[in-house]
């Protein structure tokens, strides 16, 4: 897989209508670093525009961290508890830092079942699924799903051996027809038979928020005019190129999850050059 293939330089009169405009859903009391983390990802994905759908006690820590995301809140002040808006956005992510309240569950609920906009979903969002795996089927074709190895196991049950969990993971892909970034060392995508695995990353990602910024990174491609699946790739792929970029200058030990958004910048441009089969195997 030649991830240089897939990257799109943003052209010449591009301006912010026309980079996609990316809606990140998520965060609650104590959480809200996490939807702090993912939106800003997301404009520097290089989204035109990016709004965070937060409940309100965020709305202060949100406009003071990321001026240059727009923000919606919820009516009440812990959690998400009512999925509205009236914007248009091209790709939304869903779940990181938004807990498992009921009345989030049942916002879920409620929002799945009229949402047409590409997804990318993640965290508490794919907790609230796997307690609740009939709505997998209000998800829209080439719903782009993050989980980690626990919330992996979640969703397709409990497993013996790497191969199993990859076998599992292609049926659940093939039978909800869903693309999965099964996180780790390495990042696996399976879009049903297909399975990618990434060439860029190192432990330096094993910080807090490391998940939350790739979601940021993974709805701000889809927002533009990449596909599901290339979303995913190349999203993933720069993700771990930032903490390889920037082991020379954090170690491995003091790379926080705010280093992957500041070195993106310098990942990106790696695609400028003319280096040839990057990416994936
Ligand atoms: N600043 C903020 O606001 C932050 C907010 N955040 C938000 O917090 C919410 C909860 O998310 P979460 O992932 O911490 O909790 P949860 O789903 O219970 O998973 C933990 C369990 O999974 C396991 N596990 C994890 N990785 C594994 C691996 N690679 N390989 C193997 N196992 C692995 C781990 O296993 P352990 O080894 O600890 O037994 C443990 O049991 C979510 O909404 C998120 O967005 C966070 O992003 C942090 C920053
Ligand atoms: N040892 C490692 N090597 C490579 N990537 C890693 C390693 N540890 C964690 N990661 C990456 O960091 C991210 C962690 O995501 P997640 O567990 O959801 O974090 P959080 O919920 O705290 O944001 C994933 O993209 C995963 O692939
Ligand atoms: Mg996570």
């Amino acid at each position: 897989m030649n991830i240089q293939k897939i990257y799109k330089p943003v052209a010449a009169q591009a301006h912010k209508g026309t980079q996609g405009h990316a809606l990140l859903i998520g965060g609650s009391y104590g959480k809200i670093g996490a939807i702090t983390l993912s939106s800003k990802a997301a404009l520097h994905a290089g989204a035109g525009l990016v709004t965070a759908f937060i409940p309100k006690c965020g709305y202060p820590i949100l406009q003071t961290a990321n001026p240059e995301v727009m923000v919606i809140t919820d009516k009440v002040q812990e959690h998400i508890s009512c999925i509205e808006f009236t914007i248009i956005p091209n790709a939304i992510g869903i779940g990181p830092g938004i807990g498992q309240e009921q009345e989030t569950q049942d916002a879920l609920h409620q929002f799945l079942q009229t949402n047409k906009t590409p997804l990318v979903i993640d965290a508490d969002a794919l907790n609230i699924l796997s307690q609740n795996k009939k709505w997998l089927e209000l998800l829209p074709p080439q719903t782009i799903l993050t989980p980690h190895p626990k919330e992996l196991e979640r969703l397709i049950g409990k497993t013996q051996s790497d191969e199993e969990t990859i076998q599992k993971t292609i049926t659940f892909s093939k039978e909800h027809q869903l693309i999965v970034v099964k996180k780790g060392a390495p990042t696996q995508i399976i879009d049903g038979d297909n399975v990618y695995e990434n060439t860029t990353g190192n432990q330096a990602l094993a910080t807090a928020g490391s998940g939350d910024v790739l979601t940021g990174i993974i709805t701000g491609l889809l927002a533009q005019t990449y596909t599901p699946l290339e979303a995913a790739q190349l999203g993933a792929y720069l993700h771990g190129l930032t903490a390889d970029l920037a082991l020379p200058h954090t170690g491995h030990e003091s790379f926080v999850a705010s280093n992957i958004i500041h070195f993106l910048g310098k990942a990106f441009l790696t695609l400028q050059g003319n280096r040839n089969e990057i990416g994936f195997k």
